[in-house]
């Protein structure tokens, strides 16, 4: 008799060949090869496939239907904070990512007031003059690694726009939280995940305290007067019904914000480098548009880059900074027919979505002009392409990011040319976000003429 197909189906067993290492599962090829894995489980168990990894049975949720299903969370058994807490760790303490249901919508509700028009346009007038001043020391005609000159830019750029300067810390003292927060960052990479000296979860519970103290010794100052950085913003900033946040609440944001608007803009930006240096046609492109511009634009005149805007949509597409999300169920579920039990993590493979032949043509190439309005390839499916997420937990620093990515192509394009091998393929690690693991060298060139 055919199988009714109304039924939920359970989830399939793991092929013996499936399981991978005592374990560690399936990790060390998830770290090699992360597409190639989940094509072979897309092949052979579809969109609701079974996986093992580090001690733990957990489903894979592949394709955007499936992934539109969790992200969409009709029946609200997806919940963020269990699963994102098992990855990054107990260091990014309730921020807005680890929070669930009407705690999260209230949260969320007081922090989009931190992401207005009119809070975005203050955050690009101080971009500018942070960018010219974290790239004055960029040496034209040598080699260096772009990705890692890149990531310091961000973190200068973070200072300034997230903290508003930090004028009571000496050197030192912000050389410590820098390498507080970038121990924190590191920590979704340890394998033993506890509070044991010497490791890298260890090292992070100490560093998250460096950067509470930290946050906590300028939180009178910041409370005491408004400015248009963006911890200030989170002192005072309130919803039509009254609701602010705590001085605990800042603090934990403030660790995730930073967290969240780091590694993923740094990755956007060194993609978009690396690719426009092997496309010199894009590059001249991009550059053309921005010299259209002044040298410090305005919020508005950077959302109309068009060229630059297809350019990060494409690189967005090809390296998602955040390539799998997480869920863990909180009740039973049914995802494409296939029943989840509650208690089971979850991953959803949004960079093999990014990557599957049925929605995109030739999917690996670069090929920014698939975003533009004739073609618009990324509607192929409504979660075709989905580098932000989707649902209630989408990225709240969307907006800010681009903003953020456009200012440094700005400033880069109109100072400097570069060439990369059309050939080269950088080999990324996966330990957490993707990064090349070359720091991905490049040469910059001045432009012939100062603009
Ligand atoms: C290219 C840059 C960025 C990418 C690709 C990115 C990606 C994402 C993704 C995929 C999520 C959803 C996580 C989930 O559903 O579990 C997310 C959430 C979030 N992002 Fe971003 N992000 C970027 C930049 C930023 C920036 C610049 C900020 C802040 C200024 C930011 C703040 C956040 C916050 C607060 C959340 C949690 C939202 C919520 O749970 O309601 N992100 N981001």
């Amino acid at each position: 008799m055919a199988a009714d197909a109304r039924v939920p189906q359970h989830v399939a067993p793991l092929r013996p060949e499936d399981r991978g290492l005592p374990w560690l599962g399936l990790l060390l090829e998830y770290q090699r090869d992360p597409i190639g894995l989940y094509r072979r489980h897309w092949e052979h168990y579809g969109p609701v496939a079974p996986a093992y990894m580090l001690g733990k049975h957990t489903v894979m949720l592949l394709g955007p239907d499936a992934c539109g299903e969790a992200l969409q969370n009709r029946d609200k058994a997806f919940a963020n904070g269990p699963a994102w807490s098992q990855l990054v760790g107990p260091f990014f303490h309730r921020g807005l990512m680890l929070i669930d249901f009407d705690d999260h919508l209230s949260h969320r509700r007081i922090m989009q007031e931190a992401f207005t028009q009119h809070r975005l346009d203050g955050y690009t007038r101080r971009l500018h003059p942070a960018i010219e001043h974290g790239m004055a020391s960029w040496e034209a005609g040598k080699r260096f690694r772009a990705h890692w000159r890149i990531k310091q830019l961000t973190l200068d750029i973070a200072a300034d726009l997230f903290m508003g300067g930090a004028r009571d810390t000496s050197d030192a003292g912000m050389a410590r939280v820098n390498k507080a927060f970038i121990t924190c960052v590191q920590a979704a990479a340890g394998i033993v995940r506890a509070d044991v000296p010497f490791t890298r979860w260890g090292r992070a519970y100490r560093a998250r305290r460096v950067l509470e103290n930290f946050l906590r010794g300028y939180l009178p100052a910041k409370r005491a007067s408004a400015s248009d950085d963006i911890f200030s913003v989170l002192c005072h900033i309130e919803t039509e019904d009254g609701e602010r946040f705590s001085d605990d609440d800042v603090i934990n944001h403030m660790i995730f914000l930073m967290m969240a608007a780091h590694d993923t803009s740094t990755i956007t930006t060194s993609t978009i480098l690396q690719y426009l240096g092997q496309h010199p046609a894009w590059q001249d492109r991009c550059r053309a548009e921005a010299l259209t511009l002044g040298p410090a634009p305005e919020r508005a005149e950077l959302e109309s880059l068009v060229s630059i805007d297809l350019v990060m949509r494409e690189a967005l597409r090809l390296r998602a900074p955040v390539p799998v999300l997480v869920r863990y169920t909180v009740k039973d579920t049914v995802v494409q027919g296939v029943r989840i039990p509650a208690g089971t993590m979850c991953a959803l493979g949004i960079q093999f979505t990014h990557l599957m032949d049925q929605y995109w043509t030739n999917p690996t190439a670069f090929d920014p002009e698939r975003f533009a309005p004739e073609r618009r390839e990324d509607r192929s499916h409504r979660f075709a392409w989905e580098p932000f997420g989707g649902g209630v937990h989408k990225c709240i620093g969307l907006y800010f990011a681009g903003l953020e990515i456009k200012s440094i192509l700005h400033r880069l394009l109109r100072t400097y040319h570069w060439d990369i091998d059309p050939g080269y393929v950088p080999r990324l690690d996966h330990h957490s976000l993707p990064f090349p693991k070359d720091g991905q060298p490049v040469v910059l060139q001045k432009n012939r003429s100062e603009n």
